[in-house]
């Protein structure tokens, strides 16, 4: 890739290509309400000489009509061209937001980012994109545009006066931002991350407060959000500096430009060479010129904090998706569809060890099989693959005969829904919460599937019922309650195959038994795969697989295993035979 290709800058304007037009647009109506601003300055300049003078009034009437025109197509075009610009700036974001969180949902749930950094890459680094479109975009254009215009005009009027504008125009819209970009460049540039760091620091203290408290660390994990937070702060300090500097060296330069106009003016009158009306508008046409890069300097001072807001961006754009065939439109046959994993094997770079290592495995429609083996086997990797986060390396997994990577994710998520270890629930109402899975559904349908996981009588005796609010992560509900939530948001999306990964895991046991019966139960009819690590509810398995290090090293039915020598009948505490 050419440098250009990958400045951070360019890509996040190259994101903006399929508004281009709206974006020409805006500039063409910025440069007109630009233009109608210095023409009504000059128009004004003219009058008030010219009225000085006392001619008939008919001599000033076209000036007096061109000055309410002018005054009027400065308003109008200045608003059409926020309107453009913004509504073609903020359709851009959206794109943009879409495309990452695409890349989100097709990457493994990102990992190498923490939560309160994402969460800053989502919003503020991605805002950042549409700073650039509308301040670091339009305005460099019509400057140049409108400036080139003035300057031509101020030449026409006097060649010196042309020159000297042409000067203090290059000096206060060029030289003065590219001093404030390169003293904005180092500042900038850890303005993102400083961002990011307080936000996944806060997230982190909130979150962990109560593991804070009770290891007695919640003063340490204050002073580093306070720490990121003092960054931050002398960060802005130095861009408001910045942005002082860059302001005040603008009005400098014009003051200075429109006093030499002036005398260069008084001197062309003096000469003989140029009228006291032309030198009028000349002085004051240099004035309102500098209005036109006024914006400049503050843009420029900003480009480092957006260029490292936009490598922040295309970090999460660039990421692999861990999975292929994306663009495919298959669609899975109707009806039952049976499970075949054949010598899977995946590994989580070319570097690491087999996570899963030649597996094997059937399930059935309508069949029951568990997966079992201790932490670190693969189980949640096998679950992984099955539910399309990750592709294979090696072998095959067929549902209904067509392997798994022909389908696009969305379609074998439709077929085969996940239970994960820690289900995730909104902070919503309950009703919200399961109408996730189907958006469609009636009440009627919420009860019923409710009834099936047996969290009815608990949501019934709840004042609000399904309007309930289940609180941040549902913290307003029992583990057992948020894993028969997520059972049953999993059902309404009428699976064909339902994987529960280690569904029970973080229960107490008396809990976790009677939590895992009414899943099972309830999940009967529909082919289910159990991963777990626990012995609980393995006697009413068709079949289990024990997986050790990627492999199976045993499979059959509880009592086969318990009859037969190995790794199950010694998880089981029963001596060798
Ligand atoms: N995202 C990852 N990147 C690199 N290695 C990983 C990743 N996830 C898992 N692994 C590794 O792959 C192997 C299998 O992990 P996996 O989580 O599938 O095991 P598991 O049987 O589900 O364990 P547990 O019961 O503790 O959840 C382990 O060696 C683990 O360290």
């Amino acid at each position: 890739m050419s440098r250009l290709t990958t400045e951070p800058l360019w890509r996040m304007v190259a994101l903006a290509r399929p508004r281009g037009a709206r974006f020409a647009l805006g500039v063409l109506l910025g440069a007109l309400a630009t233009a109608s601003g210095v023409g009504l300055l000059a128009t004004a300049a003219w009058l008030l000489a010219t009225a000085a003078t006392h001619p008939p009034i008919t001599a000033l009437s076209v000036a007096v009509v061109a000055t309410r025109a002018l005054g009027v197509s400065r308003g109008v075009t200045r608003y059409l061209e926020r309107l453009v610009t913004h509504d073609a700036a903020f359709r851009t974001l959206a794109d943009v937001r879409v495309r990452v969180y695409e890349r989100l949902a097709r990457t493994e749930p990102i990992r190498r980012f923490r939560s309160g950094d994402l969460v800053s890459r989502l919003v503020n680094d991605t805002d950042a994109t549409q700073d650039l479109l509308v301040r670091g975009l339009t305005p460099p254009l019509v400057s140049f545009l409108v400036g080139a215009a003035v300057v031509g005009l101020s030449t026409a009027l006097l060649v010196p006066g042309g020159l000297l504008l042409a000067t203090g125009l290059l000096l206060a819209g060029l030289a003065v931002p590219l001093v404030a970009a390169a003293l904005g460049k180092g500042p900038g540039a850890r303005q993102a991350a400083a961002r990011g760091e307080l936000s996944s620091s806060l997230v982190d203290t909130l979150y962990g407060a109560p593991d804070l408290v009770a290891y007695g660390a919640m003063d340490q994990a204050v002073r580093r959000v306070k720490r990121a937070d003092g960054e931050l702060t002398r960060i802005a300090r130095r861009d408001a500096a910045l942005l002082g500097f860059g302001a005040g060296a603008s009005a400098l330069v014009a003051g200075l430009t429109v006093w030499a106009t002036l005398l260069l003016g008084v001197a062309a009158v003096e000469d003989g060479t140029l009228g006291p009306i032309p030198m009028a508008v000349l002085v004051l046409t240099a004035l309102a010129a500098f209005e036109v890069v006024a914006p400049l300097p503050a843009v420029a001072a900003r480009l480092g904090s957006v260029r490292a807001s936009g490598a922040r961006l295309f970090d999460v754009l660039d990421t692999e998706s861990a999975i292929g065939g994306t663009d495919s439109a298959e669609i899975l046959p109707e009806g039952d569809l049976a499970l075949k994993v054949r010598d899977l094997r995946m590994r989580y770079g070319t570097d690491e060890p087999w996570a899963l290592d030649g597996i094997d495995l059937d399930l059935e429609p309508g069949r029951r099989i568990a997966v079992l083996g201790p932490s670190g086997a693969g189980k949640s990797t096998l679950a992984s693959v099955l539910l399309r986060f990750r592709d294979p390396d090696g072998g095959t997994v067929e549902l209904g005969g067509t392997a798994i990577t022909a389908y696009p994710a969305d379609e074998i998520r439709r077929a085969i829904s996940g239970v994960p270890q820690d289900p995730h629930v909104f902070a919503s109402t309950l009703r919200e919460n399961l109408r996730l899975a189907r958006p469609g559904c009636t009440d009627e349908e919420l009860w019923s599937v409710l009834e099936r996981v047996r969290l009815a009588e608990d949501v019934r005796a709840m004042p609000s019922g399904l309007d309930t609010e289940v609180g941040s992560h549902g913290t307003r509900l029992s583990g057992g309650m948020r894993h028969r939530l997520a059972l049953a948001r999993a059902l309404l999306s009428a699976p064909r195959i339902l994987v529960l990964d280690e569904p029970t895991t973080h229960l107490d046991p008396e809990t976790r038994d009677v939590v895992l019966a009414d899943l099972l139960d309830a999940a009967r009819g529909c082919a289910t795969l159990l991963i777990t690590h626990d012995l609980t509810g393995l006697s009413e398995m068709d079949r289990i697989y024990v997986i050790v290090a990627g492999r199976v090293v045993q499979q059959g039915s509880h009592a086969e295993l318990l009859g037969t020598e190995g790794w199950y009948r010694r998880a089981h505490g029963l001596a060798s035979r």
